[in-house]
């Protein structure tokens, strides 16, 4: 069967300061984030899905995003930057939903990050 990538995206509120930071970044501060999640697997021939979008995006919401939505990051992640934000979320889901391919994680519409897991590229 042909594989599929399929996309979910999500939006997010969260506060965070970046203890290391020169700017104005180290006060705390706000984000709404958009985040997109990625799954790459065959087409099921019995259903024609890779998986059905909403139990990804309930998987997203109860394994990484109810964490983070209307919380403070820097109470479970000591420099909570985008960098390390999207690697935190790709330990959390990676471990639950096979085929995770890709997060992307936009912290404002012009600067995102994107990882696809420790053992993609050098
Ligand atoms: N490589 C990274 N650089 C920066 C990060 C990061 O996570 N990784 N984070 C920040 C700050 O969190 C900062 O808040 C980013 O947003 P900012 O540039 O302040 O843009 P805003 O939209 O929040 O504010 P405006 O003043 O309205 O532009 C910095 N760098
Ligand atoms: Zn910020």
């Amino acid at each position: 069967m042909p594989k599929v990538e399929l996309r979910v995206e999500f939006l997010f509120s969260a506060a965070h300061r970046l203890p290391f930071h020169k700017g104005v970044c180290f006060r705390m501060h706000g984000h709404n984030y958009k985040l997109l999640v990625t799954v790459e697997r065959e087409v099921d021939p019995a259903t024609g899905m890779v998986m059905d979008f909403e139990d990804l995006r309930l998987q997203v919401w109860e394994h990484a995003l109810d964490r983070c939505d209307h919380h403070t990051l820097n109470d479970f992640l000591e420099n909570p930057t985008a960098e390390n934000i999207v690697v935190w979320m790709w330990g959390e889901l990676a471990p639950k939903i096979p085929g995770l391919k890709e997060i992307v994680l936009f912290e404002t519409p012009e600067y995102s990050v994107v990882y696809r897991g420790a053992g993609h590229g050098s």
